[in-house]
Formats: structure tokens, sequence, C-alpha cells
């Protein structure tokens, strides 16, 4: 189903906002994303307040650190009883594979269902420039979230975070079960905000990723379910 494809990052700093979006938002069908302003602003309880709806959540803390640190919170993300969470790449395969490990165990161990865990490869607020200039990564931008889903595909990963604008060549060189998830999705009736390497729902779908992610285009708008019903239609190809 495509609104099942949509993730709607509900990047608000109160547990009342995120209420109300999701009572909004989940008769639609959607996914849900908690980030790090929600997380840290009120906790595992909003985890929770989503699966007491019926909804899905998509962790997204970003685990970067070392690996018995990282095994520790992939642990907890788990027992949360969430869909997915990320680990940066960059991280190694060492800390990918504590992540992964840990989580599986603990999963097993408390008979929540094993969540599925992406690599984040490249940021879609990054471009060549910024790349270059003030990380000090001189490969091309494209060649580098290749290289870093083919680490996360070592380490036993389930898929990656890229931008829509790598997702052919990841989708040719990794195939159809590797999940692609992809942030930098803009509506037509949105504007870029931060976001570098952008497309729209539409061309982000036909080129093959398996979720979409979209917050303030949604989040923001003065009617979100309007806002989230013009998203899954571009999903669909509908203008
Ligand atoms: O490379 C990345 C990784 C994660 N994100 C997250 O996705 C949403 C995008 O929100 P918008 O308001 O649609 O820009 C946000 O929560 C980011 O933390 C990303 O954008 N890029």
């Amino acid at each position: 189903m495509d609104s099942e494809r949509l993730i709607v990052a509900l990047d608000v700093p109160t547990f009342k906002e995120a209420e109300n979006l999701v009572d909004m938002l989940k008769p639609l069908g959607v996914t849900f994303k908690v980030g790090l302003e929600l997380f840290f602003s009120e906790g595992p309880r909003v985890v929770e307040m989503i699966h007491s709806r019926g909804g899905k959540v998509f962790l997204d803390c970003k685990f970067h650190d070392i690996p018995n640190t990282v095994a520790g919170a992939a642990r907890a993300a788990s027992r949360m009883g969430v869909f997915m969470f990320n680990i940066h790449v960059s991280g190694g395969i060492e800390m990918m594979k504590a992540g992964l490990e840990a989580a599986r165990e603990e999963a097993l161990k408390t008979g929540t269902a094993v969540p599925k865990i992406l690599g984040v490869t490249v940021l879609t607020s990054i471009n060549q420039g910024i790349l270059k200039d003030e990380i000090g990564i001189k490969e091309n931008l494209e060649q580098k979230v290749l290289d870093w889903a083919g680490l996360a595909r070592l380490a036993g990963l389930d898929g990656v975070i890229a931008s829509p604008k790598e997702i052919r060549s990841i989708r040719e060189q990794f195939g159809p079960d590797f999940l692609i998830v992809t942030p930098g999705v803009r509506p037509r009736f949105a504007s870029s905000d931060d976001q570098k390497r952008v497309m729209t729902p539409e061309e982000a779908v036909l080129r093959g990723a398996d979720y979409i992610v979209v917050g303030r285009p949604i989040t923001r708008a003065e009617d979100p379910v309007k806002a989230a019903v013009e998203v899954i239609k571009e999903m669909q190809g509908g203008v």
C-alpha cells in the first residue's frame, strides 16, 4: 500500500503536537518517524503512544558511537518494538554489526519483531561542495553513497538511508531486497528548506524507493491531512 510507504517525520517538540498529528494522519495508513527533537523532548512514551494507536515507528536517532554503546542503544530500540532504526555507516563495520547483533538478540529475548536496521549514508542536507570543502571527503558524492551502501550491506544491515538521486545506482548494485529509504523528498507544492539533494515523491517512487520520508511539507502545512493526501497522490503519479 502506497500510504504505508510514506513516512511522516514528526519533528515537533511536544508530545501533544505529535499526538495531534498521529491522530490526524494515522487513518491515512502512513508510517511515523520519531527523530532527535521529539525523542529528546519526550522520550520513549511517544513511541508507545504511536504503537497504542496501531502505528509503525521508524526511530531516527542515527546511532554513531563505539560498538559497545551502539549495541546498548540498539537493544533499547529493539525492546521498544520499533519497526526500523538507523546507524551511521561512517562509524564502521564493527559498530554496525554490534548494533545489528544486539538488536536481534534482544528481539529474540523479548519476543518483539526484529527491527529493520538501516545505514545512514551521506545526509540529504549535504551537497558535493560541503562534502569536499567542509567535511574533507574528496570523492564524488554518489560514489561515496554507493561505497557506504556497500559497507552497510557487508555489515548485514537491511538497507540504507540515501537521497532520491542515488536510488537508481544503489538498486542496480545491491538488488531489489536491499531497502532504500529516502528523505530529501519534496512534493511539488513545497520548498526545499535545508535539503540539498531533492526530488519529488513521484520521482523517488519511480526510481525505486521503498519508503519516502516527508516532514515539514506535511507537519507545518495548514492542513496536514490534505498535504499528506497530496504527497500520496504524487507517489502514485497523480498531480
Ligand atoms: O539524510 C537524511 C537523514 C535523515 N533525515 C531526516 O528526515 C526528515 C526530513 O524532514 P523534512 O522536513 O521533510 O526535510 C528529518 O526528520 C531529518 O532528520 C534527512 O532529512 N536526511
